[in-house]
């Protein structure tokens, strides 16, 4: 099977500038690919990288090398230097983003923010707020609260609207950091039930999770991205 991602040699340093230039070695020479329908939870301790990973193989860091190849439309494509119109257009339909925070927009109601991914691609309106609805009423989100805008909405709540919102579509590669943080054991289940069909629906994922439950319930493999400690130069 050909894989839906391809990392070679990849590193991220941070130069602070405020602080005497000293610089940080984060991630150092890694290397990994990704399949189909496989779930890699990223393991190291608190500092090592993991958050740093995912936002590098999400476009938002420009590493210091290495390469990171994702399948789009059938093609490799390299996304590393990648114009940001081609990394845009992977985040359109390839690659998803699940952050452990939901960037609230201010008046749209928590019905249409899980059914914008949707209609963004095409679904048409009934299909999408029934889609948006089943999402919100399986992740246990009350039905009083769905018109109103989730501004005001507990950190669980809106962690779960923005489960429901990455989940209204297929993305054949996700990138989840910590997707069950804040939650009690009953909306933790759920999450872990949607993974395992993303899964099933071919999605490779990469995820960050310090809970034991996660990792027996959706992980194929692991990833210890830093097993030492980060040389500061
Ligand atoms: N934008 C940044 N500028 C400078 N240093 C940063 C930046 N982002 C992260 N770092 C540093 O990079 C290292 C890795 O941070 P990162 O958040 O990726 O770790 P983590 O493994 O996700 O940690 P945790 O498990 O505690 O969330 C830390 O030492 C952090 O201080």
């Amino acid at each position: 099977m050909n894989s839906i991602m391809q990392v070679r040699g990849l590193s991220k340093t941070f130069r602070l500038h405020q602080q005497r230039g000293i610089v940080l070695d984060v991630l150092r020479a890694l290397d990994f690919d990704l399949m189909p329908g496989e779930c890699m939870l990223l393991q190291g301790r608190s500092g090592s990288g993991k958050s740093t990973l995912l936002r590098t193989l999400y476009g938002n860091y420009l590493p210091a090398g290495g390469s990171i190849r994702v399948r789009h439309l059938g093609a490799m494509v390299e996304m590393v230097g990648a114009e940001p119109r081609q990394i845009m257009a992977l985040r359109r339909s390839t690659l998803g983003y699940v952050s452990q925070f939901l960037r609230v927009i201010p008046r749209v109601s928590c019905l249409n923010v899980v059914m914008e991914p949707a209609l963004a691609r095409g679904m048409p309106r009934d299909l999408a707020e029934e889609r948006a609805a089943a999402l919100l009423a399986r992740l246990h989100i009350p039905e009083r609260l769905w018109q109103l805008a989730p501004s005001t909405f507990s950190g669980g709540e809106q962690q779960r609207i923005n489960i429901a919102r990455s989940f209204i579509v297929h993305w054949p590669a996700m990138l989840l950091d910590e997707p069950t943080a804040s939650l009690d054991a009953k909306n933790r289940e759920v999450v872990l039930a949607l993974i395992n069909s993303a899964k099933a629906a071919g999605s490779a994922l990469i995820a960050i999770s310090h809970d034991d439950a996660t990792h027996r319930a959706v992980a194929d493999r692991c990833l210890d991205i830093a097993p030492e400690e980060p040389a500061h130069a």
